[in-house]
């Protein structure tokens, strides 16, 4: 029996609510955007059967987004509207031939000729006589003459990927919150979210305390700064700061943000500018709602106020590109498709761009966006497997964290047998159970999540999950956090905790994290001989690692031990009392504090004795470089307790008794003018800075970080996988080097 298609329509409304409200409200998303995009074409097709069922409610018909609490909702200048989308190049192509069809001055010539021909007929409309018979033989013959020239000409176009008059823009499509900014006079008066389109929430001040975005515009372009300019663009959180942001949440207990475009819609929902300004957010433009008169009459393109924007000092994106044609710009999206991994933000697709002023005017909006434009947008990879196990992980601080062991499956390239599952409410809420065939999902270099179960594969009899009552380590004691009250509700669990202060497991983790690369970096001393020597009892504490030569008998002892892997150890322990005081601070297992703020902190004071003498507020609020450091709150808070702490007090005696380095060569002394007039460039995966610190330091020692390789490049930073730019610095014979060559080179005095 067929479906009624008002049922089938109301129930997929409802579901797409449903998920809006979890997205942009709750922001926990229960399905993948691409999940998501398939439940609103369904909708829009069912809707384009039966047009007499659409409302202007629909989620099919209106631009979604919520007010949020706590900030006043304001009406928008010009509409803000969103950007239709697909996830493939067949219906890229077709709208090409629409924007093609609409604007090709030949077509639109041939358009007009078909009327003339119809208005000939209809003149003699009627008429029995033999010349009126003539007319319309001629106008027949015309006609079929008219649409195979026509067609001639659309397939001539489809070969030349549809060229416009003007051309395409191809943009990234930065991941983040849309937001309008006004400035009159050259100061930023005004800034609103995107909302529902027609209104959307105040964020004046918050948008302040981002560094990125100009308070005042200088009037040096070529066109005389508008008096009214309605600025549209990107919020966005780069990708270390995402990952820093996600340590801190997941350390303090809470859910970690799902991507950073929730999390810059979370900080942006923040009544607390301050908190705004630590979480170092970043603009670009990527339109213009309002603008005064003078300034648009002279600007006929998009391209053309981008870059009058970006000399008014608005920041635009390099890597927008213009194309003649579509097929310019589907080759465009795939040489992005590799680099956008490289990016220090996230890309969830391109944005295809109908560029002339004239013919976007000419195009027009839909109810929801505009028909000059299209989002292509890369798939996250999915992939379903068999759930085998949920395993407990106690951390090193003791949160137990769920992880998901799977049948290995290919993802994105890898094959992927374990994913996060966060914590035990997100198992709950998704209903997983051992034995459920799952989905997962891959994006980027975020680790692997589980999306959803397949319900109606479901074998009978599965259990419910049970969370661990004990640690599955200790058997010690569990202690439940839960979501704080201003949550709006209460009770939520949002962690686990083993609270034995003796748990070997955190213990063993704690040691791990502390011999890691990022922070005292001890060869030797991995994962597997962490958990041989904590076993045997022959390390428990930081300090026990560096008096482990004294017990070499023992060690000798331990399986696949020989003399020269224990030499080897001894020797990588002995070298990690040279790392100074940022990687101490920084493996320690200090909530909140990693290797960047450990970096800056070190940096500032110099000193051990130094910074323990500092107050809280002194370590959040001195400047490092004349500019605020960054350092927030939470970060100060932490690293002051544990500096007074007995633990604390007592971690450092014994370091500072094995003749561990706690000291830096501060900034000023630090910087070194090596790298002057030196162009280098970053690529691949690096292991001992990340992206950020790395383009810090060589910023700092004088030199630039620049994004592509050149003639003029001086040296090319590989690390593992790098791929073109590694391949176009050989051919240019650029000097390549390594981690550690580039390191040396600025240890070299
Ligand atoms: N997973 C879920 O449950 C769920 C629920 C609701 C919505 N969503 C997702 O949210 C998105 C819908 O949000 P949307 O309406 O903002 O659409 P969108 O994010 O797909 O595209 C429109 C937005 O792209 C941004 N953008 C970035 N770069 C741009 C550029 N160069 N030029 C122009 N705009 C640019 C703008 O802010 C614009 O508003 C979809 O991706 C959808 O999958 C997911
Ligand atoms: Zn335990």
């Amino acid at each position: 029996m067929p479906e009624d298609p008002a049922k089938t329509i109301e129930t997929l409304r409802q579901e797409i609510r449903r998920h809006e409200r979890l997205y942009y409200v709750d922001a926990t998303p229960e399905i993948s955007d691409q999940e998501f995009d398939l439940l609103l074409k369904e909708l829009e097709e069912v809707e384009a059967a039966h047009p007499e069922l659409i409302t202007a409610d629909s989620p099919s018909q209106r631009v979604s987004g919520q007010p949020i609490d706590g900030f006043e909702t304001v009406p928008h200048a010009q509409r803000m509207y969103s950007i239709d989308n697909t996830y493939n190049v067949e219906d890229l192509t077709k709208w090409a031939k629409r924007c093609f069809e609409a604007l090709d001055p030949r077509l639109v010539e041939l358009a007009s000729e078909s009327i003339a021909i119809d208005n000939q007929e209809t003149e003699v409309k009627g008429q029995r006589t033999a010349e009126a018979k003539a007319v319309r033989e001629k106008a027949n013959l015309q006609r079929e003459a008219l649409a195979s020239r026509t067609s001639d000409h659309l397939d001539a176009a489809s070969a030349h990927g549809y060229p416009l008059p003007g051309g395409y823009v191809t943009e990234p499509k930065v991941d983040g919150v849309a937001i309008s900014l006004r400035y009159e006079n050259g100061l930023l008066t005004q800034a609103i979210t995107r909302g529902d389109g027609t209104h959307g929430d105040d964020v004046t001040q918050n948008v302040r305390a981002i560094r990125s975005i100009p308070l005042k515009l200088s009037a040096v372009g070529k066109v005389p700064l508008p008096a009214i300019l309605e600025v549209r663009g990107e919020i966005f959180m780069p990708q270390s700061e995402f990952v820093r942001l996600n340590e801190v949440t997941v350390a303090a207990g809470n859910e970690p943000f799902a991507n950073p475009r929730n999390s810059t819609a979370g900080t942006l929902k923040q009544l607390d500018p301050q908190i705004v300004a630590e979480r170092r957010l970043q603009f670009l433009a990527h339109g213009v709602g309002e603008m005064s008169a003078e300034a648009a009459e002279q600007i006929t393109s998009h391209s053309e106020f981008l870059q009058h924007a970006a000399s008014w000092g608005i920041p635009t994106n390099p890597l927008n590109q213009r194309c003649e044609s579509l097929r310019e710009a589907i080759d465009e999206i795939e040489k992005f498709e590799d680099q956008r991994n490289e990016l220090a933000y996230a890309v969830d697709g391109v944005v295809v761009k109908v560029d002339s002023y004239a013919a976007q005017q000419h195009m027009g909006f839909t109810s929801k966006a505009p028909r000059w434009a299209i989002a292509y947008k890369y798939a996250a990879e999915q992939a379903e497997t068999t759930l085998l196990e949920v395993q407990w992980q106690v951390g090193k601080t003791g949160k137990l964290t769920p992880r998901a062991k799977m049948e290995p499956v290919l993802v994105a390239g890898t094959t992927v047998q374990h994913a996060t599952l966060h914590n035990f409410g997100e198992i709950t809420r998704k209903d997983i159970r051992v034995g459920d065939r799952v989905i997962i999902e891959k994006a980027g270099e975020i680790i692997p999540q589980v999306v959803r179960v397949v319900k109606n594969k479901r074998p009978d009899g599965l259990k419910e999950m049970k969370a661990p009552e004990a640690c599955p380590e200790c058997a010690g004691e569990v202690e439940i956090a839960f979501s704080s009250a201003s949550d709006g509700e209460t009770g939520r669990e949002t962690a686990r905790y083993c609270i034995n202060a003796e748990c070997p497991a955190q213990l063993r983790e704690r040691l791990i994290h502390f011999a890691g690369r990022g922070q005292m970096d001890i060869d030797g001393l991995g994962e597997k001989a962490v958990e041989q020597l904590t076993e045997a009892g022959l390390i428990g504490t930081f300090g026990d690692v560096f008096s482990l030569h004294e017990r070499r008998e023992e060690v000798l002892k331990l399986e696949r031990m020989g003399e020269k892997k224990a030499d080897n150890l001894f020797a990588g322990i002995v070298a990690a009392k040279d790392r100074g005081l940022a990687r101490v601070l920084a493996s320690l297992g200090i909530r909140h504090v990693g290797s960047t703020s450990g970096r800056i902190i070190a940096e500032h004071y110099g000193t051990l004795d130094a910074l323990s003498k500092a107050t809280a507020e002194d370590i959040q609020s001195f400047k490092a470089n004349g500019s605020e450091s960054g350092i927030g709150e939470e970060i100060a808070k932490s690293l002051h307790h544990f500096l007074h702490s007995e633990r604390g007090q007592h971690v450092f005696a014994e370091l500072k008794e094995a003749g561990v380095d706690l000291t830096m060569p501060q900034t000023e002394q630090g910087s070194t003018q090596k790298l002057a007039g030196k162009s280098l460039v970053v690529t691949g995966k690096l292991t001992r800075y990340t992206r950020e610190e790395i383009q810090e330091l060589i910023r700092t020692h004088g030199g630039r970080a620049a994004s592509s390789v050149s003639k003029s490049t001086d040296y090319l930073i590989a690390g593992e996988k790098a791929g073109s730019k590694l391949t176009k610095a050989e051919q240019l014979g650029v000097k390549v080097l390594n981690e550690a060559e580039f390191h040396e080179i600025l240890q070299d005095t």
